[in-house]
């Protein structure tokens, strides 16, 4: 596995391989890799024959500078068990690399009104900064596939939009969410919760997976409002927001005959922030 700091570096690996026909995938994390990560790869090595990928703790789409500070970085074991995967490149640029005018160039798109809502009203101008940075990384890059999680549903939909935006052409695959074995989605961030807060922190899929077994027998309203409901008296936890939306415009859904409807959650556990959500149909 070779290991670049370099745009010109990974550059430079990658064009014999396209020029012999290679097909390129990209795997954009910002490390602290899990089982979830290690998913994507396995994706793009059935979708690829040459795997990047990239590490980098993007500062633009951090509201939050605590958030920023603790973000957990243990590199050698990312590295480890991206070599196990059989990952063909690391991209891990320093942040001059990305930015070498300095992380507040300037950068604004038109993502849609999606933008504003879910995660976008909680952590302002983050989807300015993922498309900022995944951009760069297209760039850095040119794959031909790119994967994502479907962990992160509103980012999924806002690279779309922003691959819309400068028309490129590249395929997006959207990989299923991984789950602890007690249904918690795996995230780098889990690393944060305390004994207390990892027992507290199943709420989150359990109120969804509430919503996707009942679906039949309440309104939209009363699942809303039943699902919101299990995170009464729960210490710790506070709900940020809960909602049964549609899974194109993110706002919420108006008709449980809608095509396309998804779950989404993000609540405070302890000190750490943690979104989820499950497609219902
Ligand atoms: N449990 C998971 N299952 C599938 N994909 C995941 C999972 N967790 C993260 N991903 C995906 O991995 C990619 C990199 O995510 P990232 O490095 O931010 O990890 P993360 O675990 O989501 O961290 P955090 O949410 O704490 O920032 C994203 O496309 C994300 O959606
Ligand atoms: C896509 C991404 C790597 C951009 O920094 C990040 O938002 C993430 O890890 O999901
Ligand atoms: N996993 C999405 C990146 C972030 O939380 O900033």
């Amino acid at each position: 596995m070779e290991i670049f700091k370099t745009k010109a570096a990974l550059k430079a690996f990658l064009k014999p391989l396209k020029a012999s026909g290679k097909k390129i995938a990209l795997v954009p994390t910002m490390g602290a890799l899990h089982n979830g990560h290690i998913s994507l790869i396995k994706v793009a090595q059935q979708n690829a024959d040459i795997i990047i990928c990239s590490i980098f703790v993007n500062p633009t789409q951090f509201t939050d500078p605590k958030d920023l500070e603790k973000y957990p970085r243990p590199i050698e074991h990312d590295l480890a068990m991206l070599q196990d995967a059989g990952c063909n490149g690391v991209f891990m640029p320093n942040v001059e690399e990305m930015y070498p005018a300095g992380a507040d160039e300037k950068w604004h798109i038109d993502l849609g009104n999606a933008e504003f809502l879910l995660e976008g009203a909680f952590r302002k101008g983050h989807y300015q900064g993922v498309t900022q940075i995944v951009k760069k990384l297209f760039d850095a890059v040119e794959p031909d596939v790119a994967m994502f999680g479907q962990k992160d549903f509103q980012q999924v939909l806002m690279i779309k939009n922003m691959l819309a935006h400068f028309n490129l052409p590249i395929t997006i695959i959207t990989c299923p969410i991984i789950r602890e074995d007690d249904g918690l989605a795996m995230s780098s961030r889990n690393i944060h919760l305390t004994l207390e807060d990892r027992k507290h922190s199943l709420v989150l899929s359990k109120s969804l997976q509430f919503v996707l077994d009942h679906f039949d027998e309440y309104t939209l309203a009363e699942l809303e409002t039943k699902a919101k409901a299990l995170y009464d008296g729960i210490d710790g936890v506070a709900l940020d927001y809960f909602t049964i939306a549609n899974g194109d415009t993110l706002e919420p859904a108006k008709s449980k005959a809608e095509d396309n409807l998804v779950a989404l959650v993000a609540a405070k556990v302890g000190s750490t922030r943690l979104i989820d959500n499950m497609i219902i149909k």
